[in-house]
């Protein structure tokens, strides 16, 4: 067991993630909500093993799901081999680990580690944002605003009641683009988002993002904690910060953001549990843009249902905040109309039993970076008074998060 370092050796957190990433070990950085830590977790292992999402066995690690379930109900699992928490100053407090410093792949990792600092002391080196400013395509934009309102058609139809549309924007990046500065500057600029960084190393993949989403939380009081999140606004108004107080909601959106919350709890009467705590909706900022949220939680120790987060996974995802409802017809038409694969865009992610708590959020305001090309994803809720050019408009709101830092 690898317990609080060496004082005598400096842990650089950029360093190590680059070492992971060079030796082609999976890793994931994070950030929590309104926390001043990060988190490095780097597994030792050829790639990403593939676990049943229980909570309640998995040890610590890091969790990354798709948007559509594999059809053994499984998630990919990054295992704690080395787990790093650095403070704000970025000076690590702690290492953990169920592997020694004598281990042939930590010595390897550290010694890289080393290599990469010395190389680039103290990653001065300025930044390299995106290359390219993408134009619109109109094809995908046509493409896009065609499917809304064949959905709005279908909602008319009585096919569902709400879903969520997506797509993507592709930019390139030059080989000098810094992953690891780009999930620093994240950081800074969205401190109530979850920040993450993750290697998926043997897909040759790199997924970075913000999102304000918890999908399933559980604290080390055993509090389990989930949100409906729907309805956007643009929070600048000619690039100034529009105050909370001054949003107002329309039918639209407060309609859709009421479809997210009866989903969740017609989960929860699915099991039976009528002791949750409901507050909300209220209105949250997320970055650039404002949201409808309604906060859900429950005291399992008072419920004594100590496997409410694994129960409540399960039942939840996806929600009607990134697929639709009723799920199954909305899940059909995405399939059919959408016209790509999702991948782990509006899955989720994030650390399990990583110092005794669970926190997954959906994976939303994020980005794929692979071979040279960044794809940004984003969605838009549609209902029956939904407009083609402003859920398109939404979706460009929403890829401005990411690309307003990164650029
Ligand atoms: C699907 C996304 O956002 C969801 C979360 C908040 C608001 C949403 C909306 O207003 O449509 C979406 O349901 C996305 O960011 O790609």
């Amino acid at each position: 067991m690898l317990k609080t370092h060496n004082p005598t050796r400096i842990f650089q957190a950029e360093s190590l993630f680059e070492a992971a990433l060079n030796l082609g070990f999976p890793a994931a950085v994070w950030r929590l909500p309104h926390s001043h830590e990060v988190n490095l977790l780097i597994s030792l292992q050829d790639g990403m093993q593939r676990r049943l999402p229980d909570l309640e066995e998995l040890p610590a690690c890091f969790v990354i799901h798709p948007f559509e379930p594999l059809e053994s109900g499984e998630a990919f699992v990054l295992e704690g081999d080395l787990i790093f928490t650095f403070s704000e100053d970025w000076s690590c407090k702690e290492v953990a680990g169920n592997l020694g410093q004598e281990h042939p792949f930590v010595k390897r990792l550290l010694e890289k580690a080393d290599e990469m600092s010395d190389e680039n002391p103290g990653g001065t080196s300025s930044w390299i944002g995106f290359a390219l400013n993408p134009e619109v395509d109109p094809e995908e934009k046509n493409h896009f605003e065609k499917a809304v309102t064949e959905a709005v058609a279908a909602i008319s139809r009585g096919d569902f009641a709400k879903i969520v549309l997506s797509r993507t924007k592709t930019l390139t990046y030059s080989p000098e683009f810094q992953f690891f500065k780009a999930f620093k500057k994240l950081c800074v600029a969205y401190p109530s988002a979850f920040v993450s960084l993750v290697n998926l190393a043997d897909r040759d993949e790199m997924w970075l993002g913000a999102t304000p989403e918890t999908l399933v939380g559980v604290n080390g009081e055993g509090t389990f904690s989930t949100t409906s999140l729907a309805g956007t606004q643009s929070a600048l108004e000619n690039g100034a910060l529009v105050s909370a107080h001054d949003i107002r909601w329309g039918q639209k959106e407060i309609q859709e953001q009421a479809l997210v919350s009866r989903y969740i709890i017609e989960c929860f009467k699915k099991i039976r549990l009528r002791e949750y705590q409901e507050r909300g909706p209220r209105t949250v900022r997320a970055g650039n843009l404002y949201h409808l949220r309604t906060d859900f939680a429950v005291n399992t120790h008072d419920v004594n249902f100590p496997e409410l987060g694994t129960v409540m996974l399960k039942l939840l995802h996806p929600t009607s905040a990134v697929c639709g409802m009723p799920k199954e017809s909305a899940l059909r038409f995405i399939k059919a109309v959408e016209g790509y694969d999702r991948s782990f865009y509006s899955g989720y992610l994030g650390p399990v039993n990583v110092d005794g708590e669970s926190a997954l959020f959906v994976n939303l305001r994020s980005l794929r970076l692979a071979d040279g090309l960044a794809t940004f994803f984003a969605g838009a809720g549609i209902t029956e008074d939904s407009d083609p050019q402003r859920e398109w408009d939404e979706t460009e709101m929403k890829c401005d998060t990411l690309l307003s830092v990164l650029r």
